[in-house]
């Protein structure tokens, strides 16, 4: 992409969030910038606790912040929600047990009032993007925990997002599925040229992943060191033994460390 490309999706100044509790108030996220470029992959990674998930939610407009400022495609978080400007894909898949595999696809695109022809082919059209064709009628229970997440990968790409906010969607997998289901994730992000934003705890995923990751240190969350990665967008998992690879694993490794006090 070249640098007139580069829109802003996402401008974050200063941000703070300070939750009220029945006690003391925690404090979240201190001092926040950060740009997010249209077609970035972008990776939060940093310690539990340390903000990942609350700045995911303050992009969603599911949290609001105490202080600073944040646009969202040149709106407030809350307009771009209300324009359903992202597609939301949490730590489990949260599908209805009760609703076929297409069915699930659909109901957001039924709250929206779009036809069921639309919803159909969008459904389809999306299972196909994640490998799932043939699989519309399936229950969620009938799928492995790694299918389950791609069919909500699918149902956040069937409301057609510009960008699409994954807050450790592979988590809970196991290594094998989970280098799978990045290697498919950065196949799509390729071919549909979305903004992604990940959360992770994992330094070879967001390594592997991202085209920028954002360290953060433990709460009160900042950011600590934002790395532009030079991997090719068309990478594969034999990247991994790679001395570039190694070397941006470092420097995330080295600005976790810095964050830590191993005396708590
Ligand atoms: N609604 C809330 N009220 C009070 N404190 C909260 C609330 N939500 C989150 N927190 C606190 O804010 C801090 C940041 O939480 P958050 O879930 O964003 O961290 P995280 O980095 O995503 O953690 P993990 O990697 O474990 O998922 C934590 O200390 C958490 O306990």
């Amino acid at each position: 992409m070249s640098d007139v490309d580069l829109k802003p999706v996402i401008e974050i100044e200063k941000l703070n969030l300070v939750f009220q509790t029945a006690d003391t108030p925690v404090h979240a996220l201190s001092d926040i910038d950060l740009t997010v470029n249209a077609g970035d992959f972008v990776s939060f990674i940093g310690p539990s606790g340390c903000g990942k998930t609350t700045l995911m939610r303050v992009i969603a407009d599911l949290e609001k912040p105490t202080g600073g400022h944040i646009s969202v495609n040149g709106m407030t978080p809350e307009e771009a929600r209300q324009k359903r400007a992202y597609g939301y894909v949490f730590q489990a898949p949260a599908l209805y047990p009760w609703r076929t595999v297409e069915k699930n696809i659909m109901l957001p695109l039924e709250i929206m009032g779009l036809s069921r022809e639309e919803q159909k082919a969008r459904a389809a059209r999306n299972l196909a993007m994640v490998n799932l064709e043939g699989f519309e009628k399936k229950f969620p229970w009938q799928l492995s925990g790694g299918m389950q997440q791609r069919v909500s990968i699918a149902r956040a790409l069937s409301v057609e997002p510009d960008l699409l906010l994954m807050d450790e969607p592979f988590g809970a997998l196991d290594e094998i599925t989970r280098d799978h289901l990045n290697e498919q994730l950065l196949k799509l992000w390729d071919t549909t040229k979305k903004t992604v934003i990940f959360v992770t705890h994992s330094i070879p995923e967001a390594v592997f992943l991202s085209s920028k990751i954002v360290v953060m240190s433990p709460r009160p969350g900042k950011v600590i060191d934002i790395i532009e990665s030079n991997l090719p967008r068309d990478r594969t998992l034999d990247i991994r033994e790679t001395p570039e690879f190694l070397e941006i694993s470092h420097r995330v490794r080295e600005g976790l460390r810095s964050g830590h006090s191993y005396d708590d």
